[in-house]
């Protein structure tokens, strides 16, 4: 379990991550969405422990990671958004230098991360530099690290970059799985629907603060139906009709009435025509779940 409690980062004078919290149960995956510089990155750093808090606490697994540092790492395995790794290391010794971290022998630990290899895949990479790894490959043997020592709690940053279909599939299963193992979660991206198929919950930042939690029960009923009505000459009549209709905003060019698809268009549009609105435009329409996550972040 990861617990961010009112966390905030400042670098200088620039507040990265501003009151922040997040709570990550067991068997739980919580996305972490917002777009480029929102503050995933600094967040996850924070909770693996390799920046400090400017003010706030990470538990992980009740362990302070600032106080009790070691035995708070223990239980965390992290997926950077670009792993790097010693260029000129083979992946068999350094993964079982890894597992040293946690406590395990060499040579369950040679054990370990062979049979992991072939799991991922790049089993006939064994011998090869770590300098000489795909982009993709690496993403792999991060997930192997991250995993050898089979902690309870994951922070994988951007994890399902750069990885061709068949790696995204095989990340996002095994994603699943952990959960189904009752381990925490927390998975980054600045594409929600990225995150839509695996997440129990997503928390949306922006400015360094969460803005929204989406339920998956909210993730459902996302990108539903709306209706988009364009009018040549608007005034408050042609509103107190929309209004009849259901609720409405506007941005200023077009009107849009949320409603799960439960307008009667062509009642409407002849209700508009017969009051001698100019309808321009009138159309059910599908709000994509990026078009939701774009105008609440921007
Ligand atoms: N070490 C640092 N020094 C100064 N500013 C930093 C540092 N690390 C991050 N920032 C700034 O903090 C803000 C949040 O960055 P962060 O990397 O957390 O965003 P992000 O949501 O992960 O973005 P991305 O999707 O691009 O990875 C950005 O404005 C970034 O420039």
């Amino acid at each position: 379990m990861i617990e961010i409690l009112h966390l905030s980062k400042s670098f200088k004078n620039f507040k990265a991550v501003s009151d922040l919290n997040l709570e990550i149960n067991n068997g739980q995956i919580m996305g972490l969405a917002g777009l480029n510089g929102a503050g995933k990155t600094t967040t996850i750093r924070a909770a693996c422990g390799i920046i400090f808090p400017t003010s706030g606490t990470i538990t992980v697994n009740n362990f302070d990671i600032v106080k009790e540092k070691i035995k708070a790492s223990r239980n965390i395995g992290w997926v950077p958004e670009l792993p790097n790794f010693e260029p000129d290391a083979r992946p068999v010794p350094l993964l079982k230098y890894y597992a040293g971290f946690y406590g395990i022998k060499p040579d369950e630990a040679e054990k370990n991360a062979i049979e992991m290899m072939k799991q991922f895949d790049i089993y006939n990479y064994r011998n090869r530099k770590l300098k000489y790894y795909s982009q993709g490959m690496k993403k792999r043997f991060a997930l192997i690290a991250a995993m050898i020592g089979n902690p309870d709690n994951y922070l994988f940053d951007e994890t399902l970059n750069g990885l061709d279909p068949n790696g995204v599939k095989e990340v996002r299963d095994l994603i699943i799985n952990l959960k189904k193992q009752g381990k925490s979660i927390l998975l980054s991206s600045h594409i929600l629907s990225e995150l839509q198929n695996v997440a129990d919950k997503i928390a949306i930042v922006k400015n360094g603060s969460v803005v929204k939690t989406l339920s998956r029960d909210d993730l459902m009923h996302l990108g539903t139906t709306g209706t988009k009505i364009h009018i040549k000459n608007p005034d408050a009549g042609m509103e107190k009709i929309l209004s009849e209709f259901g609720e409405f905003t506007s941005d200023g060019t077009y009107y849009y009435i949320k409603n799960n698809g439960e307008v009667d268009v062509s009642e409407l549009n002849r209700q508009l025509v017969i009051k001698n609105y100019r309808v321009d435009y009138i159309s059910m329409e599908n709000e994509t779940l990026e078009d939701y996550f774009l105008n609440m972040v921007k």
